[in-house]
């Protein structure tokens, strides 16, 4: 584990929260640093937004502290440095997204210029359009640029490209990034496993309310050490699901696709038993793999 030694600017410890019978957090540790991106992973009702929540003190935990610099996270001070990109933003159709933008910049000391965040969150030619009559992806990248542009030592992104198209995906990443490299602490909750990939520092994997891993992406995937294999081969992939050190075998566009333990002995078998095996790959697992294999040992 790669012990980091910059700034904590917020945590979780030991926090637990229920709604009413339904427990969401049991137990949690979290800390957020400067200049650094903490992706938070889990599936459908792991507590992911209930964590952030108490971050941003629109939740109060039951057990356990939450701080946001140092302080709790009600205080103003905290809440003027921080930037927030939540799933449900609340925010009036009728308004106009320059309006919007200047409205919120004018909340912070020092936001950045409206031509900054237009250019940074891809608005060029929006400002005068009416919020409501925007595309979906439109204004996730709306809100992206009001969570930013106060210019935040700590941003929350709860799922930031849910619907939006692969170059507004890769904008967005781009700007997050120019985020994390200015100093500014990310936390960000997603389902896309290559964004947590491409993005982040630090990973923390939430099941039913627990933390069932947190380190690098490196030292997630290594949790698991399986490897993926792919030929093209006359071999039967219900054949090779029954070797012994073969986890799952599968015919994918005319490819054998196998999941093994220890690639060795299953390549050796492979070229002994299909002579003619041909564009044979072998890779590690991806944090998808990995992640599917932590939150069913939890289970
Ligand atoms: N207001 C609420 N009242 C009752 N239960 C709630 C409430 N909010 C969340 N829960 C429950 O708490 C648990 C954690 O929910 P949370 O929304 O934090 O999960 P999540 O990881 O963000 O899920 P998703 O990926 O679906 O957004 C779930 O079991 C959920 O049903």
């Amino acid at each position: 584990m790669n012990i980091s030694h910059a700034a904590v600017t917020a945590e979780l410890r030991g926090v637990g929260k229920r709604y009413g019978r339904q427990t969401a957090l049991d137990g949690v540790d979290l800390v957020l640093r400067a200049g650094e991106l903490t992706a938070l992973l889990g599936p459908n009702g792991a507590g992911k937004s209930t964590a952030v929540g108490l971050l941003l003190g629109l939740l109060q935990a039951d057990s356990g502290v939450a701080t946001l610099f140092g302080r709790s996270p009600h205080a103003l001070s905290s809440r003027r440095r921080s930037g927030v990109m939540l799933q449900s933003a609340g925010i009036p159709d009728a308004s106009k997204v320059g309006e919007l933008l200047e409205v919120t910049r004018s909340y912070y000391a020092d936001p950045c210029s409206m031509a900054e965040c237009a250019s940074t969150a891809g608005l060029e030619g929006l400002l005068d359009r009416r919020y409501g009559r925007l595309s979906g992806g439109q204004q996730r990248r709306v809100q992206f640029a009001l969570a930013i542009c106060g210019r935040p030592r700590v941003l929350f992104l709860d799922e930031p490209t849910t619907g939006l198209d692969i170059e507004s995906r890769q904008g967005l990443w781009r700007a997050i990034r120019t985020r994390v490299e200015q100093g500014c602490a990310v936390m960000l909750t997603t389902h896309y496993l290559e964004e947590a990939e491409a993005l982040a520092d630090r990973v923390v994997v939430l099941n039913r309310g627990r933390v069932v891993a947190f380190g690098s992406v490196g030292e997630i995937r290594a949790h698991v050490a399986q490897r993926r294999i792919r030929c093209i081969s006359h071999l039967s992939a219900e054949h090779v699901a029954a070797w012994p050190e073969v986890r799952h075998a599968s015919l994918e566009s005319g490819r054998l696709q196998i999941v093994v333990d220890s690639a060795e002995g299953v390549v050796r078998r492979l070229l002994a038993e299909d002579a003619e095996l041909g564009e044979l790959e072998v890779q590690r697992a991806g944090l998808a793999e990995a992640f599917i294999e932590l939150t069913r040992e939890a289970a």
